[in-house]
């Protein structure tokens, strides 16, 4: 049995699979650019996030339907549950599919069909986080909100993704205090590529709870003393890490380090079906190439469950959490 944890830093988008692609792609007659499945993996060879991005958008062209946005939820959730994610705190983009002509609606009622029973067919708990495309505009973010009006009991909080660097958290500001007052939770991408100075402006701006990425706050002794303090919580993710070139290989990633410091770091997966794995894949590399050990292995593991917005869920939190206490390595 796999290390019990939570996902909290997952791209719906980003779990498509190229079988998937093309079962999607032959549903909706659409034509990808690619012969077959080994073709599209050949181009998974990534230089920097921007040219993930581009393929990670192309290939949104194949969802389009309810039913779509269910088969996707549905296979990402089986999937985690193999690899011991008892709790997923999924990302979407809703843009990235409103532009194409495939309502909010669409998107939302499609991920909540599988969401909705994802306890009882997968034993996972879930939860929505809607992402701003970041390099987009402020008044494309404060539309999209709107838009998510009907469905916000379904989404937990909102998130800023895509292109970072050019693209300041400040560019949020009145999307985020839109967002709050509408009692939604507050994270952002910020530090992947982006500057350590994103990581403050979405604390100080934002009001963010948890940075998603976070890794060049190393290059800021005086902010990773706050992070500490605070407590903030930073969503890795080792593998996405080394495809987008963020360090150059997994073993110089500086994770141990990162525990060492205190920070409250956990592991993930971003876009699995892009990086090489899902959340037990991470967990796994990170174990093999850094010689992580049995107890920081637990705490990047007890950490999940302390980051998660399962305040509304106490019971289950500490349930989770004494699971995770409670397993034994083989
Ligand atoms: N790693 C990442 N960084 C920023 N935006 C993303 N969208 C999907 N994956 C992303
Ligand atoms: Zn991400």
């Amino acid at each position: 049995m796999p290390l019990p944890k939570a996902e909290l830093h997952l791209h719906i988008e980003g779990t498509l699979e190229p079988e998937l692609a093309f079962e999607l792609a032959a549903r909706n007659g659409v034509t990808l650019p690619y012969a077959d499945t080994e073709e599209l993996r050949e181009a998974y060879r990534f230089e920097d996030l921007q040219s993930f991005l581009n393929l990670y958008y192309e290939l949104m062209a194949v969802l389009r339907t309810e039913r779509d946005f269910e088969d996707l939820a549905d296979a990402y959730l089986a999937r985690a549950a193999a690899q011991g994610v008892r709790h997923a705190e999924i990302f979407f983009d809703p843009q990235a599919h409103i532009v194409r002509g495939v309502a909010m609606g669409t998107v939302v009622e499609g991920l909540w069909r599988a969401l909705d029973r994802s306890q009882e067919t997968h034993g996972i708990s879930t939860r929505l986080i809607m992402c701003f495309l970041r390099d987009e505009s402020a008044e494309s973010a404060m539309e999209t909100l709107d838009a998510a009006g009907p469905y916000l009991d379904r989404i937990t909080g909102v998130g800023l993704d895509s292109a970072e660097v050019g693209h300041p958290p400040v560019k949020f500001r009145e999307v985020y205090e839109a967002a709050a007052a509408l009692g939604l939770r507050r994270v952002a991408h910020a530090g992947e590529e982006g500057p350590p100075e994103y990581i403050t402006e979405a604390l100080d701006v934002l009001g963010v709870e948890r940075i998603d990425h976070g890794l060049r706050c190393l290059e800021d002794p005086a902010l990773v003393e706050r992070l500490v303090r605070d407590r903030v919580p930073l969503t890795l993710c080792p593998l996405s890490n080394v495809r987008l070139r963020a360090v150059d290989v997994l073993e110089q990633h500086p994770l141990p380090a990162m525990l060492d410091a205190g920070l409250l770091c956990t592991v993930n997966s971003d876009d699995p079906a892009y990086f090489g794995g899902y959340a037990g894949d991470n967990f796994d590399a990170v174990r093999q190439a850094l010689g992580l050990d049995e107890e920081q292995l637990r705490e990047l593991a007890r950490n999940s469950f302390v980051a998660s917005f399962l305040e509304h869920d106490e019971e289950r939190r500490a349930r989770y959490l004494a699971e995770v206490e409670a397993y034994e390595f083989r």
